[in-house]
């Protein structure tokens, strides 16, 4: 079970996602509270090992703004957040996340016309794209036979109920391990446990 932390801010959270066993570190390049710059994510996250992957969360960006985000900020993974299109993803120099929001059934037809490395779902967002907090209905992926990262309001107590009623190839998480809007190490690394206990 692959396991990303998301939204990560400073040094000592990516030290305890590191630490704690994450596959994926998320920084967000888009709108949000947890918006970093391209140079704040590359400082740190200096000294991440290699077989840890560094993605970069994007909302309908340019082209030029991928490639100038993952040439400073050193990233593995591009995450696209917002409408963009197949013929957008395959242009990319990276391998793509491809986040779609989750309403209803229907929703789960548009992953095959994407042809990235995951498609992961995600509750519609509020304020923000992503990183909401909120949990859509994991019902409506059983429908589907996509190899996906299951997202959207989990935390330390769901996640093992979410990958036994959605079987994800990874689950990804922001407001989950965070206490008062900041992450907390000690959720990051009960997530983390039971993700791969659960797999
Ligand atoms: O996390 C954000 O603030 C964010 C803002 C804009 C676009 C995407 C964003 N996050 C992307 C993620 O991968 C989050 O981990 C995902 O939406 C789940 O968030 P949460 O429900 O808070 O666990």
């Amino acid at each position: 079970m692959l396991v990303k932390i998301c939204g990560l801010m400073n040094k000592q959270d990516v030290t305890a996602a590191v630490d704690s066993g994450a596959d994926y570190l998320g920084f967000v390049f888009a709108d949000s509270k947890r918006r970093v710059t391209p140079e704040h994510a590359a400082r740190i996250s200096t000294g991440v090992p290699e077989h840890v992957l560094k993605v970069g969360v994007f909302v309908n960006p340019t082209k030029e703004e991928v490639e100038e985000t993952v040439r400073v900020a050193k990233l593995d993974l591009i995450q696209l957040h917002g409408e963009e299109s197949p013929k957008f993803c395959q242009a990319m120099q990276k391998p793509v996340i491809k986040a779609f929001s989750i309403r209803s059934d229907s929703d789960i037809n548009q992953f095959k016309a994407y042809d990235v490395k995951h498609i992961l779902t995600d509750a519609p967002g509020g304020k923000y794209r992503g990183g909401s907090g909120h949990t859509f209905d994991w019902t409506v992926l059983k429908g589907g036979s996509a190899e996906i990262f299951l997202a959207g309001g989990l935390t330390p107590e769901n996640v093992s109920a979410a990958i036994r009623e959605t079987s994800p190839i990874g689950v990804d998480v922001s407001s989950g391990v965070e206490t008062d809007g900041k992450k907390d190490h000690s959720k990051i690394h009960a997530f983390i446990k039971e993700a791969k206990r659960s797999y």
